[in-house]
């Protein structure tokens, strides 16, 4: 099984993204001991503390971030981070090629009952004109990232990477100590029968999304004419997998429960690295109305809706917005 730098030399990767990309495998790999340790290594629970989005840091959140905050910005490639666990964006090399963006511990309500949790990270390129602590160096579409990936903390840790060359699939090898590729090209199947949404939220999705679950729900008797099952994993990392390895829809839509938060899912940090991830397995991923990777972002912390994965089933989807 081939390691992760001769993939990448392979496919031409620059050898300082080699590097950064090794690095924040490191950091991952770190997080992953940590989190096998669990309650021993006094890494589950709540902190006192809320994120810039109100909502209640876990242990595992505040020490992944700052696992990956330090390993990134001490390469010195990197001329900013931005995080979902920081207020602001943090300034590193004004020299650096790249800018980072992650979600440091994406399903932190998974961590307590042991359950699949992951770190998503999103590569882009520095901006010249701008200065390392200016936060609008990051508001590039997800068109422009150099690399994504995820890391899953399941049974086994596995990495998802695109450099734009499909997404291939690792999983860490504990006795070696790195990741080794177990998956050359991974494909989503075109069609489906499995769908992930939070079935709670129903009664405040919009019409469009309303219309196509009633639809899908109907089974084989109803206008779709099969049965569905569903899968609900509470954390993007894990459903996404799920996507990736065997095909299916995935949906975090628009909804009106809480007026101030009518998105759940972060554009930087969550929905672009998983929309490259997808696009280049040969899935789609769109808000119902515009593909996800060229959203102009207007901030960094920005939410926006989901629905990514096999093909025909997400533009059957995305249908029934346009109609
Ligand atoms: O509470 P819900 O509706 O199940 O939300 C689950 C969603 O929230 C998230 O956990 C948000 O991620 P964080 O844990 O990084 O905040 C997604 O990964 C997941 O899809
Ligand atoms: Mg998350
Ligand atoms: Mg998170």
């Amino acid at each position: 099984m081939r390691r992760i730098s001769p993939v990448l030399q392979q496919d031409n990767v620059d050898s300082n993204l080699i590097s950064l990309i090794k690095t924040i495998l490191a950091a991952c790999r770190e997080i992953s001991f940590r989190v096998s340790q669990g309650e021993l290594a006094g890494v589950l629970g709540s902190t006192l503390g809320e994120n810039i989005q109100g909502e209640t840091q876990k242990k595992l959140d505040i020490i992944a971030n700052e696992l990956l905050k330090e390993v990134i910005l001490e390469t010195g490639l990197v001329k900013a981070i931005s995080s979902e666990e920081e207020d602001d964006t943090v300034a590193g090399n004004p020299q650096g090629q790249y800018l980072v963006t992650f979600d440091p511990l994406d399903g932190s309500s998974n961590t307590d009952i042991n359950s699949l949790i992951g770190t998503i990270f999103s590569i882009l390129p520095a901006q010249a004109h701008l200065a390392a602590d200016d936060p609008s160096q990051f508001l590039q579409p997800g068109t422009a990232q150099i690399a994504a990936g995820y890391v899953l903390y399941g049974p086994s840790t596995m990495l998802a990477l695109t450099t734009g060359k499909g997404t291939r699939i690792y999983t860490l090898d504990k006795t070696y100590g790195g990741f080794l590729l177990t998956e050359e090209l991974a494909s989503i199947p075109k069609y489906t029968a499995e769908f992930a949404i939070n079935m709670s939220n129903q009664r405040y999705w919009q019409a469009p999304m309303q219309q196509y679950i009633d639809d899908l729900l109907q089974g084989k008797t109803g206008k779709r004419g099969k049965n569905f099952n569903m899968r609900w994993i509470a954390a993007m990392v894990g459903d996404v997998h799920r996507v990736l390895c065997r095909g299916g829809i995935f949906m975090y839509p628009t909804d009106t429960k809480d007026a101030n938060k009518p998105d759940k899912l972060r554009l930087m940090y969550e929905a672009n690295p998983m929309s490259f991830l997808v696009e280049q397995a040969g899935g789609v991923s769109s808000t119902g109305y515009q593909r996800i990777m060229e959203i102009q972002p207007e901030n960094i912390h920005q939410r926006v809706a989901v629905i990514l994965g096999s093909k025909h089933e997400v533009e059957t989807c995305i249908n029934y917005h346009q109609s």
